[in-house]
């Protein structure tokens, strides 16, 4: 019984029930524990095929246990319960114990055991003829192959698909994952998997290629290839079926003596298992010899031999492959009886095939289209989710540049401000610095004139007195001689900052120059300016000149003038004040004079030669 049932190239069932078989082999060795119980499970694993009473024996065993198990071991045990009750023709039970096991297991852990089970249940439902599940299952399991990495799962897994994708005659299919498996051909460590894979290869290309004579000798050298890694591992089965594969190939060729050779070798090995599936195809083989050489009644007997054992088979796709030929070389000797008789049991036998197939290509297409729309539903949900995500960057790249915009135009404003304030600054400092004079900070000559230009306006619009006090700091370039420029400095300053104190608010002050002085005085008579003039005068007389390091004495010459009707601006009154100025200088110095024109009949030499250098 197993041995129909090792079988590759004749009855997808069989071959199916054979990978339940072979599935779940080899665990790997990481995953042992020197312990008991994982000594029990590796023994079991190693057993399962060969003593099926074994296995159910001992899971009894260990049942009493399973409480206590690891994680690992309650997979292993799983593993070897569906396993048994597939073994036992339990193959439903099987399927609903796995399906129901694959619920509970983490879908992110254990993915080596979850890839074994769904192997498992994928073979068990092609047994049950269940294709759209088998398909369906396989689908689950194909992608999580990659991510085990693990050798041997890869080997059962790609192999389940060549073997249900050859029953459905996607022939590209089942090498597209042939090549797959033949590509990691040098990293297989078992020579049994090895032999698999490189007959699975061969198997898969010839049947794309088999038609096309310019890919004949590739398909040799395959079936050579696996004849060889079969020979390593003893796969004495799949070595015929290699020896079957090459001999059609020659046969082909119509290179007849080779092909018998190697036909010859095949039921050698078939005949020592003994393994009937392999024999009758030898036989049919050497008719087809016979038939090509023109001796169709040495056909005729080779394809009854095969017939003899096709009959104790009931494998109805090798009886049309005999009864074909069979109805075609009676026609041949005129056996037209016969003819009919062979034709109507091959038309038998091969609508049995066809509906077989039929029904797993509707599975097929069955569960492509369901496999479609769940990936178009995929698709839409990815251009959802995409175009949400579009969205969203949309939004945060408008949110991003109104936060840009946003700060920029802060910014400017911010810098606008700054700006604004230190132009201002600016503004005020150069205004500063052009108004005031820079040794003693007090309003300088033009600023003070305009200032008090308009300040005598007002008060004389209002009829009021304006007065202009001058005065000129005496003999001040001994100062300068006697003890530097920088005392004549402090000096300068020490005078602006006396009288700038004792000032009133409405009075401007300013440096009129060198050592020179003026007070413009609005709603103030001659009496008030001349009793101010002489209260500065003694301020500055009194001013304590140690603290600039030397004692001198300061004195000051005021002159002092008064608006009267027929002044028109402050012109006459600073010309006025000036007169009554010298007129101090040249009266001794450090007094107050206030103008009388008398002055400026009497102006000496001294003071018209001074007055014109101005
Ligand atoms: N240290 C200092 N000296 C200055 C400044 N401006 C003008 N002077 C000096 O002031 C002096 C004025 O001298 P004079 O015009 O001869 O007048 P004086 O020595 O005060 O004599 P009288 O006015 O006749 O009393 C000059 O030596 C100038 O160099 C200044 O800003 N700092």
């Amino acid at each position: 019984m197993n041995i129909l049932l090792i079988k590759l190239s004749h009855s997808f069932r069989q071959i199916l029930l054979f990978s339940v078989l072979v599935f779940a082999f080899p665990l790997p060795v990481e995953s042992l524990e020197l312990d008991e119980l994982d000594h029990m499970l590796t023994e079991m694993e190693g057993k399962r095929t060969q003593n099926p009473q074994f296995i159910v024996d001992s899971l009894k065993e260990i049942d009493s246990i399973s409480e206590e198990m690891s994680e690992e071991q309650k997979y292993r045990t799983i593993l070897l319960q569906a396993h048994s009750l597939a073994m036992n023709g339990k193959v439903e039970e099987a399927i609903d114990f796995l399906v129901f096991h694959l619920k509970v297991i983490p879908s992110t852990q254990f993915l080596f055991y979850r890839t074994r089970m769904l192997g498992l249940l994928a073979n068990a439902y092609s047994f049950n003829n269940q294709f759209s599940l088998s398909l369906q299952t396989l689908q689950e399991l194909l992608p999580l192959l990659g991510d085990i990495d693990d050798i041997e799962s890869e080997v059962s897994g790609y192999r389940l698909a060549i073997e249900l994708f050859g029953e459905v005659k996607m022939k590209q299919e089942a090498l597209n994952y042939a090549n797959i498996l033949y590509d990691k051909f040098d990293h297989i460590a078992s020579p049994r998997h090895k032999c698999f894979v490189a007959f699975y290869y061969a198997e898969s290309f010839s049947g794309v290629y088999e038609t096309s004579s310019s890919r004949w000798s590739e398909i040799e050298v395959l079936y050579r290839n696996a004849f060889e890694s079969c020979e390593v591992a003893n796969e004495k089965m799949i070595m015929a079926s290699a020896a079957l594969g090459q001999a059609k190939i020659l046969i082909n060729r119509e290179s007849f003596l080779k092909a018998k050779g190697l036909i010859n070798n095949a039921l050698a090995l078939s005949s020592s298992i003994p393994y009937p599936l392999d024999i009758a195809e030898a036989y049919l083989l050497l008719a087809k010899i016979e038939t090509k050489n023109d001796q169709p009644r040495l056909g005729v007997e080779w394809l009854k031999k095969a017939l003899a054992i096709g009959l104790t088979t009931t494998d109805s796709q090798l009886l049309s492959k005999i009864y074909k030929p069979l109805a075609e070389i009676s026609e041949q000797l005129g056996h037209s009886d016969q003819a009919l008789k062979y034709l109507k049991l091959y038309q038998e036998r091969y609508s049995e095939i066809l509906g077989a197939t039929q029904s797993k290509i509707i599975a097929f297409e069955t569960t492509k289209l369901d496999y479609l729309e769940k990936e178009r539903q995929i698709r839409y949900l990815n251009k959802d989710r995409e175009l949400y995500t579009a969205k969203a960057a949309l939004n945060e790249s408008q949110r991003s540049n109104e936060r840009m915009m946003n700060t920029l135009i802060v910014g400017s404003l911010v810098l606008l401000a700054i700006f604004a304030v230190v132009m201002t600054m600016q503004k005020r400092k150069y205004k500063q610095l052009a108004q005031h004079d820079a040794l003693t900070g007090i309003f300088n000559r033009g600023t003070a004139q305009n200032i008090a230009e308009n300040s005598y306006i007002k008060t004389a619009s209002k009829r009021g007195m304006f007065s202009v006090i001058m005065f000129d700091l005496d003999y001040f370039k001994r100062i300068n001689d006697n003890f530097g420029h920088g005392t004549g400095d402090w000096v300068l300053k020490k005078v602006a900052e006396v009288i700038n104190k004792a000032s009133r608010s409405d009075d401007i002050f300013a440096r009129f120059g060198g050592e020179e002085f003026a007070l413009f005085l609005p709603g103030t008579d001659e009496m008030k300016a001349n009793v101010m003039a002489e209260e500065y005068r003694g301020l500055i007389q009194s001013i304590e000149t140690r603290f600039s390091g030397h004692t001198f004495d300061i004195t000051a010459s005021f002159g002092v003038s008064t608006s009267s009707e027929d002044d028109l601006s402050l012109d006459p009154l600073l010309h006025r004040a000036d007169i009554a100025m010298y007129h101090s200088k040249e009266l001794g110095r450090n007094c107050v004079t206030l103008y009388k024109p008398e002055i400026e009949l009497s102006r000496s030499g001294y003071q018209k030669s001074k007055m014109a250098l101005r």
